[in-house]
């Protein structure tokens, strides 16, 4: 039996996953790291501590699943996308804090780009629209923020890299200083049609090349691991988790589309070898590079999707645990008018407003926590169809199903509402650890565990299927009643 290790580094926790070669899990290992939110609009994470967290749930799934670093076939790496950390390079140490794919502390320079007239250019080249979210405006802030930063980067100390390269640099003790193609081009420095940083982007933003990662392909051996408990296993498979679990959901062909429920929602389309833009505000990506050929993808992001969750369950405390809100929600038969708008860090796709804060509109006196966990649930739904409109009039080939994954989608009664909401089945798979499955896969292929993606495609299993249930006339006035609440919650923190 062959087994690979995947390495799934989310916002909120690090998970370490086995799977045997049929795709299944075998042991999971999981650990919360710390949210640092030192100012309004600000989220920080210990890249030190990222790392801690992650080989150490390695070295415990390991256990779990009895085997040794000797029986694992490759390890692969899905990781949060756009979080930029820079260390310096002698002494493997960040030179500060991570600046999460939330924070909002560069919205103002982002301004100052469009302002300038550079929409164009960027999103031509990087297939992004200027936004906080990419990692080119934090490596900006970090170069003229940290004291001396700038200076040892234009003498080549330092170097700069998405949670995958950190970990692919600790992984090797500093041997490996790469990222892939996917990560790559959520940089808004990278180029996506030709494969390779920008240099009129690196001008723009003032950033040396000599801080830049190599890109590689997402499947391929980069290196064998020497950190303790995974020394030899060779790390042959990167992805961001995003574009991870669109290959974990097994979407090969163009057309095929997932959307992950875990601290954001992302729908990504797979466009095939074909870059395509969006005319609706959507993100063109890289989905992957296997061999000579990059696939694309068409996504749209939004920022808090089960966070809203935890927010009811840390922030207000009217649940103890995430799945409670199900039970909450189920209290009542409908939301009673009630919106939840969870713009906590402004507002993504389609809107992309930095600005933008959370809103409760609809309250009465007859308003109930029941409203509030069903309001949740259902902003969830609400921006997740957002997005899909907007793909609907996009692409070439509009989705016929939704395949679901991440933390959220256990739970039903979301399902139900995002099928009705969206007007095709939702499937949730039998594995939902799909962003993990995709880098397990992508490693996989890269060392012959497995050889095609026809291969992994067997895999594929559904465990439940959503119809949609709801007349599309009573959907319409549902989602023009959300489209209220959004304008409520735009452009209301001061820039
Ligand atoms: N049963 C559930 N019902 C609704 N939301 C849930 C449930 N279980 C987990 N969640 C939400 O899903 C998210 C966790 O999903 P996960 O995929 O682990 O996230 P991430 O990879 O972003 O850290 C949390 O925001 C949590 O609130
Ligand atoms: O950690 P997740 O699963 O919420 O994913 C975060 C995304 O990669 C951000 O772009």
């Amino acid at each position: 039996m062959k087994y690979t290790l995947s390495l799934d580094e989310g916002t909120t926790s690090a998970r370490a996953i086995v799977f045997n070669d049929e795709g299944s899990v075998v042991a999971v290992a999981q650990k919360e790291f710390e949210q640092h939110f030192p100012k309004p609009g600000w989220v920080e994470h210990d890249a030190d501590e990222i790392w801690a967290a992650q080989i150490g749930v390695a070295v415990e799934a390991l256990s779990r699943a009895r085997i040794a670093a000797k029986d694992v076939a490759a390890v692969g790496i899905a990781n949060q996308r756009e979080t930029t950390v820079i260390w310096d390079r002698t002494t493997g140490t960040p030179i500060g804090p991570a600046i999460v794919w939330q924070d909002r502390r560069t919205a103002g320079l982002c301004d100052r780009l469009r302002a300038d007239g550079h929409e164009a250019l960027i999103q031509q080249r990087t297939g992004l629209l200027i936004d906080a979210y990419f990692s080119g405006s934090k490596v900006a802030w970090m170069l003229d923020n940290v004291p001396g930063a700038r200076a040892k980067a234009e003498a080549g100390q330092l170097a700069f890299g998405t949670i995958d390269s950190w970990l692919a640099w600790k992984l090797t003790g500093g041997k490996l200083h790469v990222t892939d193609i996917s990560n790559a081009s959520r940089t808004m420095l990278f180029n996506i049609h030709t494969g390779c940083w920008d240099d009129d982007l690196l001008k723009l933003l003032n950033v040396p090349p000599s801080l830049l990662p190599e890109v590689r392909a997402s499947s391929e051996v980069y290196g064998d691991i020497t950190a303790g408990g995974l020394a030899g296993v060779p790390l042959a498979g990167i992805a961001g988790d995003q574009q991870a679990a669109l290959f974990g959901q097994m979407c090969f062909e163009p057309g095929l589309t997932k959307n992950t429920y875990g601290t954001g929602c992302f729908m990504l389309q797979n466009t095939g070898p074909t870059a395509v833009a969006s005319r609706n505000r959507l993100l063109t990506t890289v989905g992957w590079k296997i061999g000579d050929v990059t696939s694309y993808a068409m996504e749209g992001a939004v920022f808090v999707g089960g966070a809203v969750v935890q927010w009811l369950r840390d922030g207000l405390k009217i649940i103890r645990s995430a799945e409670e809100v199900n039970a909450l929600a189920a209290t009542v038969p409908d939301n009673g008018g009630l919106y939840i708008v969870p713009a906590f860090t402004g507002l993504g796709a389609p809107h992309w407003d930095p600005y933008a804060r959370g809103t409760i509109v609809g309250i009465t006196r007859g308003t109930t926590a029941g409203h509030l966990a069903r309001a949740a649930l259902e902003s969830i739904a609400f921006q997740s169809a957002e997005l899909l409109t907007a793909m609907r009039a996009d692409a070439g080939q509009p989705p016929v199903e939704m395949r679901v994954d991440g933390g959220a989608c256990r739970s039903d009664l979301l399902m139900q509402c995002q099928a009705d909401l969206l007007g095709i089945p939702v499937a949730r798979p039998e594995v939902t650890e799909t962003t993990a499955l995709g880098a397990a896969y992508l490693a996989g292929l890269a060392v012959g565990v497995w050889k095609t993606t026809g291969e992994l495609a067997k895999q594929y299993r559904v465990e439940r299927r959503f119809e949609p249930q709801v007349p599309a006339d009573r959907v319409a006035a549902m989602a023009a009643e959300w489209s209220k609440a959004v304008e409520r919650a735009k452009n209301w923190a001061t820039p």
